[in-house]
């Protein structure tokens, strides 16, 4: 497993095909700094190529999920060229900064969230393309850019509004406001809420556990469907998954489940 600055990779147990990825950076909050946008999509891929990983539990280290950009980071991201020059580079980094967060949905493999403490800024960016949400009571959330004086960039002004709907997205972008878990999970930004780290750690080891167990063809194939579904119509839709079952619905998988069905057993499946 490669060597991370600002990530940490771990095999939840021995045989498992779940694996943690820490945002590891407990001295400052797990603020994203230059480092975690060069070595996300890197762990991620590495995640997604991995053919014993299944699932993946993405988590943050020490007392908080994450402060959001770090904004040393932010504040050395300047060039000293002409106007246009400037502009160009600056968009190019933008441009490079959100493909991190995107790396998140071009995984294969479902991405569960389990946030505790801060979740700010940049940290909204990154649950709001993860799979699935969970929190614990004393999480607390901000889409905090505003108060940099920044257009949120890297995606939650994307996809938030899809998650909690236009309104609450708005309401949340245009205020800063802190908002708790509980306020999270009544709009919809995550699933459950969990009086305690333990019961949400204990809680997202058995759902990724469970989802690791399914077919993985079926579970890469919900996700991306999924996924391209918001970009299209039901009629497109509809397109794109006979397309795509065409494709795939015929596999070593299906024959797997269905006997396992008939002979009341659990099915095993071969890896991706
Ligand atoms: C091109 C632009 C792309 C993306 C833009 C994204 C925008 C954003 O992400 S906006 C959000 C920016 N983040 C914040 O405003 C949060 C700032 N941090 C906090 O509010 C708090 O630290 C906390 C997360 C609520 C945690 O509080 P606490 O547990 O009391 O810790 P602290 O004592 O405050 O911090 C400890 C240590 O960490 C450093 N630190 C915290 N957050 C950041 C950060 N975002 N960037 C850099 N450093 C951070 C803090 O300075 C402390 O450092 P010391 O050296 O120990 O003093």
């Amino acid at each position: 497993m490669a060597e991370y600055k600002t990530l940490k990779i771990n095999q939840i147990k021995p045989n498992s095909s779940v694996f943690y990825l820490y945002l590891n950076r407990p001295s400052h909050r797990n603020a994203l700094s230059r480092d975690f946008f060069d070595e996300f999509p890197r762990a991620l891929k590495s995640l997604d190529q991995n053919p014993n990983v299944n699932a993946i539990i993405l988590a943050g280290a020490g007392d908080h999920f994450c402060a959001g950009i770090d904004i040393n980071t932010l504040s050395s991201i300047t060039k000293s060229a002409d106007r246009g020059r400037s502009g160009e580079w600056f968009r190019r980094e933008i441009k490079y900064l959100q493909s991190a967060i995107t790396a998140l949905e071009e995984c294969r493999k479902p991405v569960i969230v389990g946030i505790h403490g801060a979740c700010i800024g940049g940290g909204i960016d990154i649950i709001s393309a993860c799979d699935i949400r969970y929190c614990t009571e004393d999480a607390f959330f901000s889409v905090k850019e505003v108060d940099l004086a920044i257009t949120a960039d890297l995606g939650t002004l994307q996809r938030l509004p899809g998650i909690v709907g236009y309104g609450n997205a708005m309401e949340l972008a245009l205020t800063a406001r802190r908002f708790s878990g509980l306020e999270a999970k009544e709009m919809g930004l995550v699933s459950r809420v969990f009086g305690s780290k333990d019961d949400l750690d204990g809680f997202v080891a058995q759902i990724a556990e469970d989802i690791a167990a399914k077919s993985p063809l079926a579970i890469t194939g919900t996700k991306a469907v999924l996924l391209k579904s918001k970009d299209l119509n039901l009629e497109q839709g509809l397109d794109y998954v006979a397309t795509w079952n065409s494709a795939m619905l015929l596999s070593d998988d299906l024959k797997e489940a269905t006997s396992a069905f008939f002979q009341k057993r659990k099915p095993v499946f071969s890896k991706l």
